[in-house]
């Protein structure tokens, strides 16, 4: 195995459709063995980019690899990515095995593998009903099981939670971590971070065809930690204040002295200490943002200038 193996690897790609610039000189990673969130709100540019990896789509300029090949390259392209894209069209008429059945061949598999990965997936049960009756929930399942057929490495699933009710959301959460801990590569598109808050390791996050954020799941959720903003009419002995009790403060668009924003401490700590230094405040209030909230701020128009990408 080479150290390129199952790396997913976009370098300063960018789709135009016209005057529409989807994807705008995108670059990032996806590493094997993680799952990782790709986010961003509709339109973002999630699908254009999942279908250049695919070479479904030209890019305008730019690359977009996988194991250090573009698509089209790659030896074994089925044996090597497993793509479920947007919601799978099947025809209606066929049953779950025949479905499967009729993919098989494209995949090099015998035929006798569309029934594993339909007890992959749990729904052997309706192995032999017709898919036109399925919920959106068994669709979404079948669409996996049929990335699965070659059991390949790489796997760039676009919104596999669309639809899909908490109980299947929490089934797709232990099977898509079975799937990296095994070692896979696992790409999972997704409009909403809660969605997949508690399935990924790490997070690409897109707005407008741009990135705007990169990082572990861990150094996301920093951000959102807990905070206090804390206003005093004495600058100076609010300073001093932050500064003998340690605490961290969050980094501001705009540093006013005698207001500071305190990272993981609590309000009724800091009132104490304040009072304890004889330190009159003006403004004592918690804040929990919530992961939502810094995903939206972090996807908002008014962030484009501002924002920076950690890793
Ligand atoms: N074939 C196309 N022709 C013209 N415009 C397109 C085409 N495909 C995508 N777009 C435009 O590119 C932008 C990005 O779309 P894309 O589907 O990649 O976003 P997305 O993040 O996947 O959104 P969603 O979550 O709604 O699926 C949108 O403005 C879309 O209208």
């Amino acid at each position: 195995m080479s150290s390129t193996d199952g790396v997913i690897e976009v370098a300063h790609l960018s789709k135009s459709f016209g005057a529409v610039r989807a994807v705008d000189d995108l670059t990032f990673q996806v590493q094997p063995g993680r799952v990782t969130g790709f986010l961003g709100p509709n339109g973002a540019g999630k699908t254009t980019t999942l279908r250049m990896l695919l070479g479904l789509v030209t890019p305008t300029s730019g690359s977009a690899t996988i194991g250090g090949k573009p698509y089209r390259e790659l030896d074994k392209p089925t044996r090597t990515v497993g793509a479920a894209l947007e919601a799978a069209s099947f025809h209606p008429g066929r049953t779950a095995l025949d479905h499967l059945r009729v993919y098989a061949p494209q995949a090099g598999v015998p035929d006798s593998r569309a029934s594993e990965v339909l007890d992959l997936v749990g729904l052997s049960f309706a192995a032999d009903r017709r898919v036109g009756g399925f919920s959106l929930g068994m669709r979404q399942r079948l669409g996996l099981a049929t990335t699965l057929l070659a059991d390949p490495p790489v796997l760039l699933l676009d919104e596999p939670a669309n639809g899909l009710d908490p109980e299947g959301i929490r089934w797709l959460r232990v099977f898509l971590r079975s799937l990296a801990a095994q070692g896979r590569t696992v790409l999972v598109s997704s409009h909403v971070l809660s969605e997949v808050e508690q399935t990924v390791d790490d997070v690409i996050i897109i707005a407008r065809g741009r990135l705007v954020h990169s990082s572990t799941l861990d150094a996301l959720a920093r951000l959102a930690l807990p905070r206090v903003r804390v206003a005093s009419p004495h600058a100076d002995g609010l300073a001093a204040l932050v500064a003998q009790a340690g605490w961290e403060t969050a980094p501001a668009e705009a540093p006013t002295p005698g207001r500071v924003e305190l990272l993981g401490v609590d309000a009724a700590t800091v009132g104490a200490a304040a009072f304890a230094a004889r330190l009159e405040l003006s403004e004592l209030t918690p804040h929990d943002p919530g992961l939502e909230s810094i995903f939206l701020d972090l996807t908002s128009p008014a962030q484009d200038a501002t924002n920076g990408v950690a890793r």
